[in-house]
């Protein structure tokens, strides 16, 4: 589902407010804009849509206020304000830093570019929570103000042991911000503990510390920070060090979905898959549970793409991926490992429970009339079960396998579970 996000621009300028709402309408997919010329009536539509604005963008002088009113008129509905000036000069530059904004921009092309980029980072930061790690109640407050403007979101602690709990718990973190001089365990300990499960690129680091002593930044940075402020910072610095940081996460992401990730389906690829499937096997080690290998290839689905076409096929694959997807996705690891061919690997379901799954599987997708292009076809899936424990993933895959071709020869839309010769 789509979400929507809704801004307000107020500019004197009607050519201008015009072509910054219609290009971010353009650019940005939901994203819904008001637009005013005074102060007065963004006053009206702050107050009448309470809670709805993710930003507000404003002329630092309009033709019915003061200047910067409309910016400490958001601050005050706690809305993070983004300035727009004609003049940058030492007293506009101070009178715009006095405010509440995150940004000010130009009013002209590069303007434009920086306002549709920060937009974008806005709606991209509401997903990503910060980890400030600090001992001083007000530090952390202050901290968790200037990221929460930005709108990332704030998981606060105060010790370097609640730190690492933290950590140790949840894996949706996507950066830390860490005073290197806490009580207990200190910031540089707490940081070399983080980078034995994360790297550099997985959780990035911010170091910060209130004393000026230049040993400090080049031994936080030694132990594994990716960065280091002096707690005298300016606000830009700050959201300067940051986004710079999750620019550098986000590119990360972004290369490892491109290298892990199936184009088509969105699916886990092969070259993701069998490094996690060892690791899922060894971590298994002697614990006794059950493990499960079911190897998935659609029947006949070389007639599909001679009938309907290549790129009927393609939407074929998407539909029987999203099936494997939404009826496999509890202790599951599953992957597209080429043409019309997929594989699950389970841990801790039970024989009988995987059997009942599969089977309700492959009906499922034997049952599903997909729809597209006008056209209305019908696919089936044949798959090959292993139920094992103590085995590489070698051979499971080579049993799975050998079922699989046993529930091809059988008539298709099968699951077999492999018997062993010692079984017969
Ligand atoms: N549309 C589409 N087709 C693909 C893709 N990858 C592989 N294929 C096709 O999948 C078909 C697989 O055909 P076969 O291996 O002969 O198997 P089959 O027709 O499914 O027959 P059985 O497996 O024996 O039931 C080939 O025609 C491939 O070209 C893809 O990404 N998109």
């Amino acid at each position: 589902m789509l979400t929507r996000h809704r801004l307000l621009i107020a500019d004197n300028s009607i050519f201008f407010r015009d072509a910054l709402a219609q290009t971010l309408m353009s650019q940005i997919q939901g994203l819904q804009v008001d637009s005013v010329k005074n102060c007065a009536g963004g006053k009206q539509l702050l107050a009448q849509n309470q809670g709805e604005y993710m930003a507000v963008i404003s002329g630092l002088v309009l033709e019915d206020a003061a200047a910067g009113a409309m910016l400490d008129l958001a601050a005050e509905y706690k809305i993070p304000a983004i300035a727009l000036t004609s003049s940058l000069d030492r007293e506009t530059r101070q009178l715009v830093m006095d405010r509440d904004v995150i940004d000010y921009f130009f009013k002209d092309q590069d303007g434009l570019e920086g306002i549709i980029s920060l937009i974008r980072r806005l709606i991209s930061n509401r997903k990503h929570k910060v980890l400030v790690v600090d001992d001083a109640p007000t530090y952390c407050a202050y901290l968790s103000a200037l990221l929460e403007r930005q709108q990332y979101q704030v998981v606060v602690a105060h010790t370097g042991e609640q730190a690492v709990d933290i950590l140790g718990r949840r894996s949706d973190i996507s950066m830390v911000m860490m005073d290197y001089q806490l009580p207990g365990m200190s910031g540089y300990d707490v940081i070399r503990i983080i980078r034995k499960q994360y790297s550099s690129t997985e959780l990035p680091i911010i170091g910060i510390s209130g004393q000026t002593d230049q040993q400090i930044p080049a031994q936080i940075l030694k132990c594994g920070a990716n960065d280091f402020m002096y707690k005298g910072f300016t606000v830009e610095e700050f959201y300067s060090r940051i986004n710079n940081m999750m620019d550098l996460l986000l590119s990360v992401r972004e290369l490892k979905d491109a290298a892990y990730k199936d184009f088509l389906t969105g699916m886990p690829n092969r070259q993701y898959f069998y490094p996690a499937a060892d690791a899922l096997i060894a971590q298994l080690g002697t614990e006794t549970g059950e493990l499960g290998f079911v190897m998935m290839d659609i029947d006949f689905f070389k007639q599909v793409n001679d009938r309907y076409g290549h790129s009927i096929g393609d939407e074929v694959l998407k539909v029987v991926a999203n099936c494997i997807r939404t009826e496999s996705q509890r202790n599951a690891l599953m992957a597209r490992l080429g043409g019309e061919e997929f594989c699950l690997l389970t841990r801790g379901v039970s024989d009988s429970d995987l059997l009942a799954r599969m089977d309700k599987l492959r009906a499922l997708i034997s049952d599903t009339e997909i729809a597209i292009s006008g056209k209305s076809l019908k696919v089936t899936l044949s798959m090959g079960i292993c139920m094992r424990k103590d085995e590489t993933l070698e051979d499971l895959m080579a049993q799975a396998d050998q079922a699989l071709y046993t529930a091809k020869e059988d008539g298709r839309n099968k699951v077999v579970v492999y018997q062993s010769q010692s079984s017969f």
